[in-house]
């Protein structure tokens, strides 16, 4: 198997796009366009080595790379794509690399038909790109007609043998720009080979580009809804665990771990979005392992398992139900420590507490119960 890597320019400034930050920032659907683009290369093939070339002032490459758990070289661009592609060549130098994939940041509906046709041709070609036909009437601005048959709209990702193409980029005159990858094999003499592109594998280059992606995300995902339910008796100790704050109450609730059933309710909302099993499954009571664990860690795994399949929670809602201890004087602080926890801004976490009007074991002042419904975004 060739040894393959990926570079993706997202050094520009996206001023056909309009807006205050590079494009590659943009947000849709939640995300950064850059988060998507990179999440489906991720799905789409297994590639050995990536590198993302960004803007020298780039300040959140990092927190896109830790949010899809991506191990990548970060390179700093150029003025011109072409001078950012040549950044990311040379940054590969001592990867041995057999095969190097080429792509756009702002083409974030790449698909796995369209890389398996690129690593296809690979293997008898030292270079190849995806073409689409035209379909209007091609006309030059003074009205003459063009013979639209013999021509082709080429998109990324543009794939190549690793050593030929950084030997043409290297014989390019340094203050010279090529409109894309191929045209720079060309000029070294290297054989090009046309393979079939996808008209979703669109490049978002002007404003209206971002409502077309923001639409075909929508019928891309569903919406998932989890519910968790939990219940934990108390007994003698202090402080009790409940929704990630401590609170000094005098007693405290019986569990294997800390025994707050409030992040325990919310951790199994998450995995039932995501029909992922139960807290039972992942983390057995039988396992020592678990004595006494702080339960962000529960939550913040099943937020991991969510990233890994591309969802996006969107709200939350826990309901404690109980006489004591009195919810509504931690009741902020509780939905400020889930925020934290899920990364989502205040008004999509919701905490609600209520009495049992002294009926059954919550009534009893016996245990308490926790119940958490979980809105998850996640892709077809
Ligand atoms: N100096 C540059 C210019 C462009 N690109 C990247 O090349 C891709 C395709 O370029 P384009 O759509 O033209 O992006 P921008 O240059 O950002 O857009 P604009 O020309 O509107 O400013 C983008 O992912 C862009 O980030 C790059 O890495 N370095
Ligand atoms: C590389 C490219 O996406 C192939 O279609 C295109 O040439 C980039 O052009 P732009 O003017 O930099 O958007």
């Amino acid at each position: 198997m060739p040894r393959t890597a990926l570079i993706l320019v997202a050094a520009g400034k996206g001023e056909r796009a309009g807006g205050d930050i590079p494009k590659q920032y943009r947000l849709l659907s939640g995300k950064p366009l850059l988060h998507h683009t990179l999440f489906n290369l991720q799905k789409a093939y297994n590639f050995d080595v990536f590198c993302v070339v960004i803007r020298p002032d780039d300040k959140n490459i990092r927190s896109v790379l830790a949010d899809l758990c991506l191990d990548a070289k970060i390179i700093t661009g150029g003025q011109t794509r072409t001078e950012s592609v040549r950044n990311g060549l040379r940054a590969l130098e001592n990867s041995k690399v057999d095969h190097v994939y080429i792509h756009d940041a702002a083409r974030p509906f790449v698909s796995r038909k369209l890389l398996s046709g690129l690593a296809k041709a690979l293997l008898s070609s030292p270079a190849a790109a995806p073409v689409l036909p035209i379909s209007d009437a091609l006309k030059t601005l003074s009205g003459e007609a063009v013979d639209r048959e013999g021509l082709r709209r080429v998109q990324t990702p543009q794939a190549f043998h690793y050593s030929e193409i950084l030997q043409a980029f290297n014989a390019l005159p340094t203050d010279e720009s090529r409109a894309d990858d191929i045209a720079v094999a060309q000029e070294k003499g290297l054989a090009i080979t046309l393979t079939q592109g996808d008209e979703r594998n669109f490049k978002l280059t002007y404003p209206a580009d971002f409502a077309k992606a923001e639409q075909m995300m929508q019928t891309d995902s569903y919406i998932a809804t989890g519910s968790g339910f939990d219940v934990h008796q108390f007994e003698e100790g202090n402080p009790l665990w409940l929704c990630g704050v401590s609170i000094d109450c005098g007693f405290t609730l019986k569990g294997h771990s800390d025994a707050d059933a409030g992040l325990h309710a919310l951790t199994d909302a998450l995995l039932g979005a995501l029909a992922y099993g139960d807290i039972g499954d992942h983390f057995p009571p039988s396992d020592p392992k678990w004595k006494g664990a702080a339960s962000d860690k529960f939550l913040l795994f099943a937020l991991e398992k969510m990233a890994e399949r591309g969802g996006v929670l969107q709200h939350v809602d826990v309901t404690l139900i109980c006489e004591k201890p009195k919810i509504k004087p931690h009741r902020e602080k509780m939905r400020e420590r889930i925020a934290e926890l899920c990364q989502l801004p205040l008004t999509r976490v919701s905490v609600k507490a209520t009495t049992t009007e002294k009926l059954g074991f919550a009534g009893r002042g016996e245990g308490l119960a926790a119940q958490a419904v979980a809105t998850v975004k996640l892709p077809l």
